[in-house]
């Protein structure tokens, strides 16, 4: 008899996955290597910056009480006692109505209190300016500290770091970065119908997409893939692949057999297991036949072997248990509103996850399905940058209505996107 199976709602089977512990582990990076991963600890400012006061142009470095009497027809007279270049620090003492020459980025001599700019002086000879307006203290200098100061925390732990953070580690001297290990999760897409890539079509058979498709997934959301290949619908071969493949990684996903048909593996083996199932069955579509278990203190997600429904589960799933292992605060997808670009007039009692592409049309994002709506579908799944959310409902829903949708391609990613989902259309 065909095992009848209770549906969850999304937002619960969210919740069932990620109440589990995570077991990040760090490890240091060059920082040419650091772009991508994850800060394992705060950066903290080691020190004010700039360092010193410093000038922002090419000019002259003035005692701005000099300039007090300056105007067109008066101007002042100043003897240049010195020149800096950027690198440069001059030692001498500036006396009343000396400048020194100084460059951007130069600092700023002592008794100095202003710069200025090249272009508003008359260069009467190599020693000799004039000034013709009066500058007050502090007129173009950046000071000690203006950008950042010593002890403040920059970039939060947790957080994917970008070119800019790896200027900022830089400017503070880190060639070495401690961040997160990349969780290893382990691929093992199942189905005796699945060619290996490079083999010719035959009568039944296709060519496993999913697996690659995953370990893409995974690397995009900042993990290691691990694939342990394709294996026939044969319960045993499953089954020890399965025990090898756990025993290696800190995840394991297994595409395919999730189902209720007679080669569907995936719950026999997660029983012979003695796996902990949270569930077998969420109110989704695509994916409904999600599976989520535990075993040994590792996840393993059944996820199904229909392309559409594999990417879903995917996102939804082991993205944030993958992002917590890398101590991100924001795991989940990012959620943002848009306006639905077509029509969905068929209801569909489960929530839908739409592989849709977003535009920007005059002043609104507006989102639009990137081919057909369906679980079996990858065509879909190439133009996809957001996932279309229609909650569950008795109505279907109109072209202009505003909608949640969740963000494929996005860094920054939601603590939790599961609350004021705009509601069903009654
Ligand atoms: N009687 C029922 N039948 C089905 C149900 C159900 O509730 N009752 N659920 C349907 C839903 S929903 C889905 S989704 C699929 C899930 O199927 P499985 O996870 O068991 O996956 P398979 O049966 O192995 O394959 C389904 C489909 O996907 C293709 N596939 C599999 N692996 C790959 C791969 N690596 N790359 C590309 N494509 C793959 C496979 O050839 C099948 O076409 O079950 C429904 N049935
Ligand atoms: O998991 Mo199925 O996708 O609901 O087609
Ligand atoms: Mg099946």
């Amino acid at each position: 008899m065909v095992e009848k199976r209770k549906p969850i709602p999304v937002e619960e089977a969210v919740r069932k996955v990620i109440e589990n512990d995570v077991y990040p582990k760090t490890e240091k990076v060059s920082i040419e290597e650091a772009y991508g991963r994850f800060l394992a600890e705060d950066l903290v400012a080691s020190h004010d910056v700039p360092s010193f006061d410093r000038s922002p142009y090419d000019g002259f470095a003035i005692r701005s009480i000099d300039t007090k009497e300056a105007n067109s027809d008066q101007p002042v007279r100043f003897e240049v006692v010195g020149e800096i270049g950027a690198g440069s620090v001059f030692t001498g003492v500036v006396e009343p109505f000396q400048v020194v020459r100084i460059m951007t980025g130069a600092q700023i001599p002592a008794g100095c209190d202003a710069v200025v700019m090249l272009e508003l002086t008359k260069e009467i000879s190599e020693k000799e300016i004039l000034i013709k307006r009066m500058f007050k203290k502090g007129d173009n200098i950046s000071y000690q500290g203006e950008d950042t100061q010593k002890g403040s925390i920059l970039v939060n732990k947790g957080t994917q770091i970008n070119p800019g953070i790896v200027a900022l580690l830089a400017t503070f001297g880190y060639h070495e970065v401690t961040v997160t290990k990349k969780p290893i999760i382990g691929v093992i897409a199942t189905g005796s119908e699945l060619l290996n890539i490079d083999e010719p079509l035959a009568p039944g058979k296709i060519r496993n997409s999913n697996a690659y498709m995953i370990m893409a997934q995974i690397e995009r959301a900042g993990g290691q893939a691990e694939y342990f290949g394709k294996l026939d619908d044969d319960f045993d071969t499953c089954l020890s692949a399965t025990k090898e493949a756990l025993a290696q990684v800190d995840m394991l996903i297994t595409t395919g057999g999730v189902s209720v048909g007679d080669y569907d593996y995936v719950p026999a083996i997660l029983h012979e297991l003695g796996a902990t199932v949270f569930f077998n069955k969420v109110a989704m579509r695509p994916g409904s036949v999600t599976t989520v278990a535990k075993y040994d203190n590792k996840m393993i997600y059944g996820l199904s072997g229909n392309p559409s429904a594999c990417y879903v589960g995917f996102e939804l799933f082991v993205r944030p248990m993958l992002r917590r292992t890398l101590y991100n605060q924001f795991p989940h997808l990012q959620k943002v509103k848009a306006t639905l670009g077509v029509d969905f007039p068929k209801p569909n009692p489960f929530m839908r996850f739409v592989r849709a592409r977003l535009d920007y049309v005059e002043t609104q994002l507006v989102a639009s399905p990137s081919g057909v709506d369906k679980s079996g579908i990858v065509s879909s799944l190439g133009g996809a940058d957001c996932l279309l959310l229609l909650p569950g409902g008795t109505r279907g829903y109109e072209k202009g209505m505003l909608v949640d949708v969740l963000l494929l391609e996005d860094h920054q990613g939601s603590e939790w996107p599961w609350n004021n989902i705009v509601p069903s259309y009654r």
